[in-house]
Parts: C-alpha cells; structure tokens; sequence
C-alpha cells in the first residue's frame, strides 16, 4: 500500500518550511491571496520555494487570482503546481497546461463526482470545509458526504490536526492530506512540533492500515 502524502500549507516563514521538511511533508502551500492572513508577497514566496529540498513541492495557492499573478508566481518558482481554491472554471485552470490541485468546498448536497469530472485534468481534488473566506478556516466537514470512490485522487482537508487525521486517514482513505490551521501557533505562524505531531499520526495512520 501507498503511503499518504502530506502538504502542509500556508507557509511564511523559513524555520515552518524546515519544520515541515524536516517532519516528511511532500509538499507546502504558499498562499497568494491576499485577504488571507497567510499571504505571502512573490519575492517571500520564491525565498521559501528555495529551500526546499528535491522531491518536495512547492505549491502555489490562488483565489480567483488574475492570469497576470499566476503568470508572476509561475516565473518566480518555475516547479509550482498550482492550487485553485475559488470561483475558478475548468477553463480557468487548464489554460496554464501545469499540475494543478482543484479545491471543492464541501457542504450537503454538494456534487463532488460531478465536480471532479469537470475538473479531470486535475492531479488530485482537494475536499475541504465549506468556509467564509474560501479556505483555511480550521473547520473539520462531514467525510460521510464524500462518495466511496471518485475519479480523481483525492486530498482531505478542512480542520484536521495530529488529534484527527488518523480517523481521517481511515475512513477516508485520501491520497493525501492538507493542513494549515491545525499546525499552527497562530494565524500564518507555524508550530514545529504539531507539524511533527502530524505527520507522524498520519505515518500511524498508514501502518495501521497496513496490518
Ligand atoms: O489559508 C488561507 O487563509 C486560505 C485562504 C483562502 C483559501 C484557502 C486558504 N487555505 C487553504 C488551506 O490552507 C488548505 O488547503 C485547507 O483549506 C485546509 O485549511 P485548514 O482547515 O486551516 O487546515
């Protein structure tokens, strides 16, 4: 069995990206979008993108950004997958003929097979909560609304933590998962040792899957 991948997002700060290295995440998000409190400018996020080691991906998180900004963020850090978790079409985000991550906000009645079919360029369909603001709010939605299989790999997010992520792991079974809130010491500001915290849960996860 496959392990479960790990993205911590909403990096700001050089010593969260070694943190998060350090503990074995895949990936980081770097947000640009700047209503968020963890919004970083282009030149931040480029210092950061370079301190990561081969194998770990930076990704970049957008919010109905203009073409112009994606075009920027793309030239500033080159190996960039993209992370669209607005208002964003198919159109919007296929234009760009890059890996991308779709986010689908998560609420009843909410049609994810349908969602992920028209986004089946994606590399993989972020579930997260249904939020004000469009992501980040730390809030945990009903893994039951998620179909027992969907077209695309999917990444649960929305409110998890070490406390959580091994129930999520379980009864979700994700190709990855994504954590902002649940690893921090506040808004934007990274804690080192709940980003070890849950990465090892999710490690635990996966072996108690494999017994
Ligand atoms: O982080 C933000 O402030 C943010 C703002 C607008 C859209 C998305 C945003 N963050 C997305 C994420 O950090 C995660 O992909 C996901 O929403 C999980 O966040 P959390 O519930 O805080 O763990």
């Amino acid at each position: 069995m496959s392990r479960t991948r790990i993205k911590i997002c909403g990096l700001t700060r050089e010593a969260d990206v070694e943190a998060a290295v350090g503990a074995g995440a895949d990936a980081i998000g770097l947000v640009f979008y700047e209503k968020s409190p963890r919004a970083v400018s282009l030149e931040r996020a480029a210092e950061l993108a370079r301190r990561l080691p081969p194998f770990v991906t930076p990704v970049g998180l957008f919010v109905n950004a203009a073409p112009a900004v994606i075009e920027s963020a793309l030239a500033a850090i080159p190996n960039l997958t993209l992370q669209f978790h607005g208002d964003e079409t198919p159109e919007d985000c296929d234009r760009w003929a890059r890996p991308y991550l779709r986010a689908a906000r998560m609420a009843p009645g909410f049609d994810l097979l349908d969602f992920a079919t028209r986004f089946s360029r994606a590399q993989a369909v972020l579930v997260d909560a249904f939020v004000d603001g469009y992501g980040g709010g730390g809030k945990v939605f009903d893994w039951s609304l998620l179909p027992p299989s969907v077209p695309s790999p999917v990444v649960l997010s929305g409110g998890l933590s070490a406390a959580n992520v091994i129930d999520g792991v379980r009864q979700v079974r994700p190709w990855a998962v994504d954590v902002s809130s649940g690893v921090e010491a506040a808004k934007g500001l990274k804690d080192a040792v709940k980003i070890r915290q849950f990465c090892d849960a999710v490690r635990e996860a996966d072996r108690l899957m494999s017994v």
